[in-house]
């Protein structure tokens, strides 16, 4: 019998995380929209290595936040605006630059199912109120103009048809249309975005056709929801949950509610007993940004590694692609997801289904660490050794037969002080991480 929620705080909070969100583990962020066409964004710092001032906001590396970044008149995206559209070119404008004349969603959903992804997220609207939907409520949206396509349908119906998960990222508290003096901090982004009980009603209305139209298995709330709106909050939430019976939804409620909290590289938080989800781009940005070529972006060891530790602290990683205005994805992003594609491949019984282990991860050196998974009864041990082509270290506590997941991986194992030595003298096809299966729990 399918469970009823009641509009209320109590009932929602009887929503447990869905299995398969607790199984998928691996999701594809995408940030696509008008800021795409320009992608341009300095290359400064990680969200959360310095503080969120002035000096981030107006230097910010989120080529989606090109709208702010010009508006607030100085800095180097306002510069480069300036000098490539001219002062007075009004982002608007992008609507009608923006027309995806090279996008197969199919192509997409081929590559996010090889790149071993469980789940999709894909902006509906970013700050900048440019929707990729057609929506009821604005025709500021890529039905209307730009591409002329319902952006959103498309890619829900390609990616299902790849029987990956599809889920919506909604800018809930801020967008640009409505309220848009140049955020330089973040009390301007939490307090005083999008002011008004219309914005509130225009930001429940437009959540509630997104539920309506699309069902999404996922939905990704971003930075706050509308004050005003709080009171909206419980009966939005239970028509979520009784329209998507395996839905979820992230920690971006005003710390009201949520199913899973959320980290933004080196921002918000995560405590291994809960189920929370890890989402970075591959550089600094999340919209595409034509200045970060291949070698400014994860590398493929670094992107396993984070996947690694990701999981097996129980979390989900979320990681970002950013697709060229045209509808084509850069190659040196596909590449990454083909790698972690391949890895999974030959490791993913380590990752897929599996549940966060007793065992803490045991960090030797930087480059050396060993995290524990556990499924079906038997204990995984993934060795990080990156930048290494060989590593021998000692977990201790550990007994019985250890076999590696990949067979092209050479290695012995042998007890030594009450512990498990493990020598890796090849990596074979598991980049940095070799995995080990150990059929009893010890
Ligand atoms: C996925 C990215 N999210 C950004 C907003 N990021 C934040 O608000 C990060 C702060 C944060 C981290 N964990 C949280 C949990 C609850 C509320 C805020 C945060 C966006 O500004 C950015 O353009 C991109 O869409």
């Amino acid at each position: 019998m399918k469970k009823r929620y009641a509009s209320t705080w109590e009932s929602l909070k009887e929503h447990q995380v869905p299995q398969w969100y607790e199984d998928g583990k691996f999701g594809i962020f995408i940030h696509w929209g008008l800021y795409s066409v320009p992608a341009f964004a300095p290359q400064t710092w990680e969200l959360g290595e310095v503080p969120p001032d002035e000096t981030w906001f107006s230097n910010n590396p989120y080529a989606e936040w090109y709208y702010n970044s010009i508006h607030v008149g100085y800095g180097p995206s306002y510069d480069y605006h300036v000098k490539k559209y001219g002062k007075d070119f009004k982002y608007e404008q992008f609507a009608d630059m923006w027309k995806a004349e090279k996008w197969n969603p199919a192509e997409w959903a081929r590559l996010f199912k090889k790149a071993g992804a469980e789940y999709v997220v894909l902006t509906t609207k970013h700050h900048d109120g440019f929707c990729l939907f057609p929506s009821k409520y604005t025709d500021y949206n890529a039905s209307k103009r730009g591409p002329q396509r319902d952006i959103v349908g498309d890619l829900t119906d390609a990616v299902r048809g790849e029987n990956l998960r599809m889920g919506l990222y909604y800018s809930g508290i801020v967008d640009w249309t409505f309220a848009d003096d140049p955020i330089l901090n973040n009390d301007d982004l939490f307090h005083t975005a999008s002011p008004t009980f219309a914005y509130a009603d225009y930001a429940y209305n437009q959540s509630m056709e997104l539920i309506d139209r699309y069902a999404p298995s996922v939905f990704w709330n971003d930075i706050g929801w509308p004050r005003q709106g709080e009171h909206n909050l419980p009966y939005l939430l239970s028509h979520y949950y009784n329209t998507v019976e395996d839905g979820v939804v992230n920690d971006r409620f005003n710390d009201l509610y949520y199913d899973f909290t959320t980290k933004e590289y080196q921002s918000g938080s995560a405590n291994r007993r809960e189920k929370w989800e890890m989402c970075r781009g591959m550089g600094l940005s999340f919209g595409y940004n034509a200045m970060e070529s291949d070698d400014k972006i994860i590398s493929i060891e670094d992107a396993i590694s984070l996947l690694v530790s990701t999981v097996a602290n129980n979390g989900n990683l979320l990681l970002n692609i950013g697709p060229r205005a045209d509808g084509t994805i850069p190659e040196e992003q596909e590449k990454r997801l083909l790698a972690i594609g391949e890895w999974l491949g030959v490791n993913g019984e380590a990752i897929y289904g599996s549940r966060c282990s007793s065992r803490e991860s045991i960090k030797y050196t930087d480059q050396i660490q060993v995290h524990f998974t556990e499924r079906d009864g038997a204990l995984y041990v993934l060795i990080d050794a990156k930048g290494k082509s060989q590593v021998s270290v000692t977990v201790p506590g550990l007994s019985g037969n250890a076999v590696p997941l990949d067979p092209k991986v050479e290695a012995d194992t042998a007890k030594i002080d009450g512990g498990l030595r493990f020598t890796v003298k090849n990596f074979g096809d598991s980049q940095n991480v070799a995995v080990f299966r150990l059929n009893r729990i010890m």
